[in-house]
């Protein structure tokens, strides 16, 4: 990497991420107002796209510095995502990319403390959809941005923010035109950050401290609709099987029979063995030594639903549609079953599993989505972006001891640049906890006041040290 060898420039941010109490006061105000603007992604084919239009001209009137700035370029794509091109003043350094999604996923108001689009603030907290996932991601890129602008910064390498509006049904209509209109171009990235993991608190038994997990990869995805079809009839006199009861059992087959565990070839071997020391003995012993004690480990993890979904492909539920009277045989029985991916398998090797658990010839497969598992981004001393990532944590966040690469189990818009760059990192410098998790996509979702400045002085820190000249990374712990 050119930095890497780069002549002395700058090792720390310049200027401090300090901010005044009216910069505090109105970086707060505008997260709630992006709150209150229901971005919501219903369908691919159906988005409040009103509010889209509208949350696109708000940006302008809470970062005017940026829209005004001479070296930053505005593009709208997709008609609701933003790309700004930040020309850095040393076109030699290859340029990055910082990424957010504006849309947001549907809220019924049942269940909510405040109206999930109040934006609302209780007891130092800002309530409403998009708090966690993801307008605090969007609003502290821009609202860091804005804060440097102000402060005549210039940045030295060059950098895009993109800005997606439909990651929440697939990313086609803005990440991935935003990809390839800058592969078009010709641009390839030095690494990319998008949303995906967290500092995690209380996701691990026995692990009091929190650690910040790096996702270097993300599961593969498999939409797959099972679809029965038979004579409609009379329910007074059935037959022995129906479209429902043939589907029923297809798919509590497939909710019964877990995909096998694939402990030990993806990048949870790396995530525990760097974890290991934290851990209280004997736990510190088993997990430094995987080659021995791998079986066991890899069968705890299967106990918890959260990090069983780390050594195996899953299987979720998630529609099931027939009937349409009391008392008329339905000719069709529909359900959509949403595997994500382990590392280790493939779209294809999946399918076959699939098929052979289902054994039924009644029952007809069509696929969604498909989507194989991404490539593992390189997290060695000479990775750009995991050792900025790094080093900007134990900056802003100096009671999280350990940073370790992991995998991320959700898919995000960072999918979409493969093509740009082996660097892919999903974090999101927030402190995340099993109940806030539940909160994403769920009710309830919110984020302090305090968390969210945090948020942005980190990007305000991370810009900085992605213009500063990189050294090699001090020796990481290892086992
Ligand atoms: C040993 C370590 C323990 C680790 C515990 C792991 C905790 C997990 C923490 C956070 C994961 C949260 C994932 C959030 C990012 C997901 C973003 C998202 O929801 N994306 C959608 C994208 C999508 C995909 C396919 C579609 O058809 C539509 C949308 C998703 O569903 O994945
Ligand atoms: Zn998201
Ligand atoms: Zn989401």
């Amino acid at each position: 990497l050119q930095d890497l060898k780069g002549q002395k420039h700058q090792k720390a941010p310049q200027i401090p991420s300090q901010f005044s109490p009216g910069e505090r006061f109105a970086m707060k105000e505008a997260l709630k107002g992006a709150i209150q603007i229901p971005t919501v992604s219903f369908s691919p084919e159906n988005l409040n796209t009103t509010a889209l239009a509208q949350f696109g001209e708000y940006l302008q009137t809470v970062f005017p510095t940026i829209f005004k700035t001479s070296f930053i370029q505005h593009e709208v794509i997709g008609e609701y995502s933003h790309l700004l091109t930040v020309r850095g003043s040393d076109p030699s350094l290859q340029p990055y990319m910082l990424m957010a999604h504006s849309d947001v996923v549907p809220a019924p108001e049942e269940g909510w403390e405040v109206p999930p689009f109040s934006g609302l603030e209780r007891d130092g907290f800002i309530h409403g959809r998009g708090t966690v996932d993801n307008k605090n991601s969007l609003m502290a890129i821009l609202q860091a941005l804005e804060l440097l602008l102000n402060r005549n910064y210039i940045p030295r390498r060059s950098f895009f923010i993109a800005l997606g509006h439909d990651e929440e049904v697939s990313g086609y209509n803005g990440a991935q035109k935003i990809s390839a209109l800058l592969q078009a171009r010709g641009v390839k990235l030095a690494f990319i950050v998008d949303e995906g993991n967290f500092i995690l608190d209380g996701f691990i038994p026995y692990l009091k401290k929190p650690f910040a997990m790096i996702g270097l990869s993300e599961k593969g995805l498999i939409n797959l609709r099972l679809e029965v079809n038979m004579s409609p009839g009379h329910s007074s006199a059935p037959p022995k099987e129906t479209t429902i009861g043939i589907l029923a059992a297809a798919v509590s087959r497939l909710e019964q029979t877990p995909m096998p565990n694939m402990f030990g070839s993806g990048p949870l071997k790396m995530t525990l063995q760097q974890l290991a020391h934290e851990f209280p003995f004997p736990a510190n012993i088993i997990l430094s030594n995987l080659w021995l004690f791998g079986p066991l480990v890899s069968r705890y993890m299967e106990r918890n639903y959260i990090t069983n979904a780390l050594v195996r492909t899953t299987v979720a539920l998630t529609m099931f549609n027939a009937g349409v009277k009391v008392n008329v045989l339905p000719s069709v029985a529909q359900a959509v079953v949403n595997f994500r991916i382990d590392s280790a398998q493939t779209v294809q090797e999946v399918l076959d599993l699939v098929k052979n658990i289902v054994a039924d010839d009644r029952v007809q497969f069509h696929v969604l989505t498909a989507v194989d598992p991404l490539p593992i981004s390189p997290s060695d001393s000479q990775a750009l972006g995991y050792q900025l990532l790094r080093q900007t944590i134990q900056s802003i966040f100096p009671e999280v001891s350990t940073v370790v690469p992991g995998i991320c189990i959700g898919n995000t818009d960072s999918r979409h640049y493969a093509n740009l760059t082996a660097g892919l990192y999903r974090f999101n410098p927030l402190y995340m906890t099993p109940q806030s998790f539940r909160s994403i996509h769920g009710i309830n979702e919110k984020i302090s006041v305090q968390a969210y400045e945090t948020q942005v002085k980190f990007l305000f820190e991370f810009i900085q040290n992605a213009d500063a000249d990189q050294e090699p990374a001090p020796h990481q712990h290892e086992l």
